[in-house]
Order: C-alpha cells, then sequence, then structure tokens
C-alpha cells in the first residue's frame, strides 16, 4: 500500500507538476478499503511533494493500519473535511483524488456515496482516479448511467480490463512490486519501468 500510494503521487506529480497549477490545493477522496488506504499514502507524499492536499474520508474502517494512516496525515497537519464536499466546494481545488473504490467495488454505488460521486462530477475539476475510477466494474467499465471520466488514471500492479475503456489524457502504471515469477504465472506481460522509476506511462 506504501508502495502503491506512492506511485499515484508521482504520477501526479508528473503529470500536474505544481508550476502548471493555478494553486496546490488537491483534495483526496478516501473510500473504506484498501484503495482508500492508497489514497492516504498518496496524500501524504502529495504533502510532502510540495502540494497542499485535504482529504474526504466519510468511512473510515476500524483497523490499525487504517488508523496509522489517518494519524500520520493528520501529524503532517493534512486536514480532513468533516462535510461531503459539494460541487462548489470541489471547486477550490485544482485536483481531485478519487482513491473512493477499486477492484473490489461492486456495482450499483450505495447510497451514501452517490452524491459524493455526484459531486466529483459535477464540479468538472480534473480527477486523477486510483487504480479503476470509482463506480465502474473492473471488468466491464462505465456504468450505463455514466460514470467518472478522470483525466488521469493510475493502473496499479496491472491494468484492470476496465481500463481498455479509460479516455482521459493520462494513464500510467504504478505499484512496481509484483515478483517476477508471479507476472510469469499470470501472463501479466508488464512493461518495462525505466531505471529506478515508481511509474510508467502507458
Ligand atoms: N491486493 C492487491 O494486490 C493490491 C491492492 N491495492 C489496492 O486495493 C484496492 C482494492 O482494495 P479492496 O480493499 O479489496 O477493495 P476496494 O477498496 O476496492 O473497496 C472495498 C470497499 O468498498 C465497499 N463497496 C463495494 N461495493 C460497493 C458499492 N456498490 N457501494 C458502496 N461501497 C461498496 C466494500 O464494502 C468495501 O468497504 C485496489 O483497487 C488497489 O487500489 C494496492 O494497489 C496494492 C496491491
Ligand atoms: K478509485
Amino acid at each position: 500500500m506504501e508502495l502503491a500510494g506512492l506511485s499515484c503521487a508521482v504520477a501526479i506529480a508528473k503529470c500536474y507538476p505544481l508550476a502548471s497549477l493555478s494553486d496546490k490545493n488537491v483534495l483526496v477522496f478516501c473510500g473504506p478499503g484498501n484503495n482508500g488506504g492508497d489514497g492516504l499514502v498518496c496524500a501524504r507524499h502529495l504533502k510532502l511533494f510540495g502540494y497542499c492536499p485535504s482529504v474526504y474520508y466519510p468511512k473510515r474502517t476500524d483497523k490499525p493500519l487504517y488508523h496509522n494512516l489517518t494519524t500520520q496525515c493528520q501529524a503532517m497537519q493534512i486536514p480532513f473535511l468533516e462535510e461531503p464536499p459539494s460541487a462548489e466546494i470541489c471547486k477550490n481545488y485544482s485536483l481531485l483524488v478519487d482513491a473512493l473504490f477499486g477492484f473490489s467495488f461492486k456495482p450499483p454505488m450505495r447510497a451514501e456515496f452517490v452524491s459524493v460521486v455526484n459531486a466529483i462530477q459535477e464540479s468538472k475539476i480534473t480527477l486523477c482516479s486510483v487504480d479503476i475510477p470509482s463506480g465502474w466494474d473492473v471488468e466491464s467499465g462505465i456504468p450505463e448511467s455514466g460514470g467518472l471520466q478522470p483525466d488521469l488514471l493510475i493502473s496499479l500492479t496491472a491494468p484492470k480490463k476496465c481500463a481498455e475503456k479509460f479516455r482521459g489524457r493520462f494513464h500510467y502504471l504504478g505499484g512496481r512490486f509484483v515478483p517476477p515469477a508471479l507476472e510469469e504465472k499470470y501472463s501479466l506481460n508488464l512493461p518495462e519501468y525505466p531505471g529506478t522509476e515508481l511509474c510508467v506511462k502507458l
């Protein structure tokens, strides 16, 4: 999770360098599972890279891993939003990071997250999705009702089938921790990571 989240922050910094943004404010939406955990790690590294991340983490998982990730963000003065951000509030940020749901999401979206996703969509602020655009089915992709359309998708470990439907500008692969034997066993055919890079543009 540390490597996954770090690779997301690196991919974001490559696509949206600080100098290219009108301000440094980034809002990271974190869901209840590991995708949300990746988001918490990503927020921490974005802060270390000079961005000003805030986190919206409405459904916190009561496990030490998530408590610790939250504590680390708080120790770095990363604010946690108490209220669900409306589309208007989202417009206070240069970038939104979607770490709500990843490959374990089973459509349809439960009611408690519908307005959150709608606010992201309505704001039209540049969106970066971690592993899978939240609300997409891991296999079939975009829901019929329409769904989030990120500008950057960071596929983790290996691109999921739904990534074929991605139409944004930047697609990166991150999560450089797959042992070669595993890559071979599942015929992952992962691209070469240049040098010591943590992510690679697809
Ligand atoms: N395992 C790995 O190899 C790696 C995974 N990484 C990241 O982990 C996510 C997958 O994490 P997981 O905890 O399995 O699940 P999610 O975060 O996708 O979501 C689970 C969470 O969501 C709730 N949920 C499911 N469906 C719905 C719904 N329709 N509405 C609302 N809520 C829903 C469910 O109850 C759980 O609470 C993967 O994508 C990566 O981001 C890392 O990359 C490291 C390697
Ligand atoms: K996501």
